[in-house]
């Protein structure tokens, strides 16, 4: 319903997000309405859609979803709204005595003769100037919001545009609002275009096609890929432009093509040539329809790709890759003549472990030592961290200092524990400010950059597999020359969130010296998880069985009988078989959308996990519901979130930092309707506040994707299987999946499935050209 009226007072507002409670005066007499509405001052007339809602303690409110902010245009509410100290120096009584005056002038008099309040007892000609300034700057902004929020924008978004543009944002959205999707985080292709739309701006305007190339491109991008080939590009930017119905239109292709070239010259993209060359997989025909993601790229298709030979690039995307195959290379020294002893610290460590370390591994120690460069990979317990051990000693030996880091705070805390050696996240070791630089690909603000190396003689960086192509380039400009680069990592886990495959393409360009470990040294063979985990990596069969002791199936049929089945075991059998917290299982789903989806599995895990509760505030969104206690994930980096970590009496920040990123999961502390925030504590103790309209950046995580898992290890991890389009089950998510089991495994559903994914190798590869570049690089 729609209820209208005058503000007549204005209870509480919240400057940051615009959620405000005020008293309207309509013509049922007073309402108190509720919602966000930025720039709500006492006065103002407004006309909102709502309901009315039964609040404990308030009473009845209206709860809006939209309001508009109307100019006053009577009298009565022209005197109300000059009278509520929206203006500097005007109160009441000056108001009415204005009003008097000039009645339905008054506002035009202020605005464009305001001479003349002078002539008014009390107000000098300094004063009238004074009065006209500041309802000028309050007009501003409200004309700008009125013209925004007429176009159907909403008015937390009209007031970012204002405040990103000021007094430009007529002309910039009336003749380019593709210019929004660019410069406002949060607003995309289609928002823009439905702007566009209302503005009557035609739809094949070089604005719209060229905002759409950009679109496909940071889609493709979201995706995990650097490039596209061209014709994709312009398949993509076609179905974004046109509707399925409509008749295929060859002039809207050309354009296409036209503002690819347009884009090109203006230094936007980069498009390059690429050699069909067998070995250089810089090629991989793939889809960019992953169904993982949340960008929908499903209208591309894929089919006829394998000849394509224009690889199309967002310029930072070009430069990432050329600069970091660049820097990758001039770190590549070869320190074999320096002939350094390493084998007096490697009989130490083996006598003080009880072990001796197999050729192998030995050859990776040799390798590290003795190349600037050197990448050591292999499955779980083959050594890896082992390795680590051994080279910290031999590096200790030397006098070298030492930097170990890791991906995610949790892998940094692993390694951490397991080597005795301090490890930090690769962004904190690079010092990340929370300023961003430029676009949105190129780098944030590190303090260790080029022009203040970190100081270090070997940099270890562990769970190498999970580091993209934005955070590594970032890394590498930090490197000092001559300084070591140890890269250590499983290369058959998936690649990382973020785009590019860089460890993989590290190994495949064949430029570095790589070790590969396959031998498992794990003690207790018994343990099936790790035999499993090698068994699928290398394509055999698991044996399916029930007398394992971590390792176990749970036949169900069909979506209902899995779910019933998993809310049981979460809740009830699985804590008390293995003694662990409810928190300490994790359920990894193949997908996002589909039964199995972890959408809709948050919704049905809530229910059990943390049900709705008296006095357990909760807050909705859409169709969402973040209550405190829920488990969630931070579902993008944000390198400008602050945080900060309480000291045990839960007072005082004992440390305090910038930068929350995707996959970092944690727990709802508290759900705060008053300030309009949700308050989350991550595991490794940060905490962090999230307004109401910075949702979007948590996800439940009761269940979450195995893409989102890498890199984390959870004690009971728990696996539901469910017949869904074969591309989703392959050998790589079920490996990833598996190796992020500590204690136990446990499949529920259709169990044939396991060996069905085992059996699919159909990986999802990225378009990347990096080991191509790195090639290029050294031969130079
Ligand atoms: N040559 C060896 N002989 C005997 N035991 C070994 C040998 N190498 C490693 N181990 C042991 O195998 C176990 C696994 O090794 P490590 O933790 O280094 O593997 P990892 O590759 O880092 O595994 P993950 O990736 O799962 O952490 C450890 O207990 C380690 O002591």
């Amino acid at each position: 319903m729609v209820r209208e009226g005058y503000v007549e007072k204005v209870i509480y507002k919240n400057e940051d997000n615009g959620y405000a409670v005020f008293a309207v005066e309509g013509e049922d007499g007073e309402d108190i309405f509720v919602g966000n509405l930025h720039g709500v001052a006492e006065g103002i007339y407004v006309s909102a859609e709502g309901d009315y809602v039964e609040h404990p303690t308030y009473d009845l409110q209206f709860k809006f979803t939209s309001c508009e902010i109307k100019m006053p245009d009577d009298v009565l509410s022209i005197e109300k709204y000059l009278g509520s100290g929206i203006i500097k120096g005007v109160g009441e009584a000056l108001a009415k005595r204005i009003v008097k005056k000039f009645r339905m002038d008054s506002l035009r008099i202020i605005e464009e003769e305001p001479e003349r309040l002078a002539e008014i007892r009390g107000i000098s000609e300094r004063k009238a100037r004074d009065i006209a300034v500041s309802y000028n700057e309050k007009k501003e902004m409200q004309d700008a919001l009125m013209f925004l929020t007429g176009l159907n924008i909403p008015v937390n978004l009209a007031v970012k545009i204002y405040n990103e543009y000021g007094d430009e944002v007529y002309d910039i959205v009336r003749t380019n609002p593709y210019k929004i999707a660019e410069d406002i985080t949060g607003v995309g292709f289609r928002t823009a275009d439905e702007i566009a739309d209302r503005l009557g701006i035609g739809r094949d305007s070089d604005f719209r096609v060229r905002a759409a190339i950009m679109y496909a491109l940071s889609g493709a991008n979201g995706l995990g890929h650097m490039y596209i080939p061209q014709k994709m590009l312009v398949d993509k930017t076609y179905s974004l432009l046109m509707n399925e119905y409509m008749p295929y239109d060859p002039e809207l292709e050309m354009s296409i093509c036209n503002q690819i070239i347009e884009l090109s010259v203006a230094g936007k993209i980069i498009i390059k040539e690429l050699k069909d060359d067998p070995d250089s997989g810089e090629l991989p025909d793939v889809s960019l329809d992953d169904p993982v993601a949340d960008i929908d790229m499903d209208l591309l298709d894929t089919e006829s790709e394998s000849n394509v030979t224009n690889a199309v690039y967002a310029a930072p995307n070009y430069y990432m890759e050329l600069n970091s195959a660049r820097l990758l290379c001039e770190l590549n020294i070869d320190f074999s003549k320096a002939k350094l002893k390493i084998d007096k610290v490697v009989e130490t460590v083996e006598k003080s472990e009880n072990m001796k370390l197999a050729d192998a591994q030995r050859l990776a120690i040799r390798n590290a030592v003795d190349h600037g460069v050197a990448v050591i990979t292999g499955g779980p317990g083959t050594g890896k961290t082992t390795i680590i051990n051994v080279l910290i000693k031999i590096y200790e030996s030397f006098r070298m200092k030492i930097v170990l880091a890791a991906p995610t705070g949790r892998a940094a805390k692993r390694i951490t524990e397991a080597t005795g050696y301090g490890a930090q996240t690769i962004h904190r070791m690079l010092e990340l400010t929370g300023g961003v630089e430029g676009e949105e690909t190129s780098a944030y603000t590190f303090m260790r950059n080029e022009s203040n190396p970190l100081e270090a003689d070997v940099i270890i960086i562990d769970e190498m597999s999970m580091v993209d192509s934005s955070i590594f380039y970032s890394l590498l400009k930090a490197v000092a020359p001559g300084t070591r680069l140890v890269l250590v990592g499983d290369s058959d886990q998936l690649p990382s969130v973020g785009p590019g495959n860089v460890l993989k393409d590290i190994i495949a360009s064949g430029v570095f010296s790589v070790s590969v470990l396959d031998r498992i040294y794990r003690q207790g063979e018994d343990s099936d998880i790790i035999g499993n985990a090698h068994r699928i990596k290398d394509g055999e069969h698991v044996e399916i069985k029930n007398k394992s002791r971590d390792f176990f199936f749970v036949p169900r049929n069909g979506y209902n009988e899995i779910v019933a089945e998993l809310k049981v075991l979460l809740t009830k059998q699985l804590p008390s078989y293995f003694g662990v917290d409810k928190s300490d299982i994790q359920v990894l789903t193949p997908m996002r959308k589909y039964d199995m989806g972890v959408e809709n599995l948050n919704k049905q895990l809530q229910d059990v996990l943390n049900p709705e509760g008296h006095g357990k505030p909760e807050h909705d969104r859409g169709d969402v519901v973040f209550r405190q206690g829920d488990k969630v994930m931070q579902v993008k980096n944000n390198y400008k979130q602050e945080w900060k970590i309480l000291d045990p009496s839960g007072r005082f920040a004992k440390e305090e930092g910038v930068g929350v990123f995707n996959g970092d999961i944690g727990f709802v502390k508290a759900v705060d309707d008053y300030e309009q925030r949700i308050v989350v504590e991550f595991d490794d103790g940060r905490q962090t506040e999230y307004p109401y309209n910075q949702l979007e950046e948590l996800e439940h995580a009761f269940a979450i994707t195995i893409h989102k898992s890498q890199g984390s290890e959870y004690p009971v991890v728990v696996i539901p299987l469910l017949r869904c389009p074969p591309k989703l089950l392959n050998r790589n998510l079920l490996y990833t999946a598996v190796t992020r089991a500590r204690r136990s495994v446990v499949i529920v559903g259709n169990i044939g499935l396991v060996n069905t994914m085992i059996d699919n190798e159909d990986e999802q590869k990225r378009y990347t050209s990096f080991a191509l570049r790195l090639r290029e690089m050294e031969r130079r």
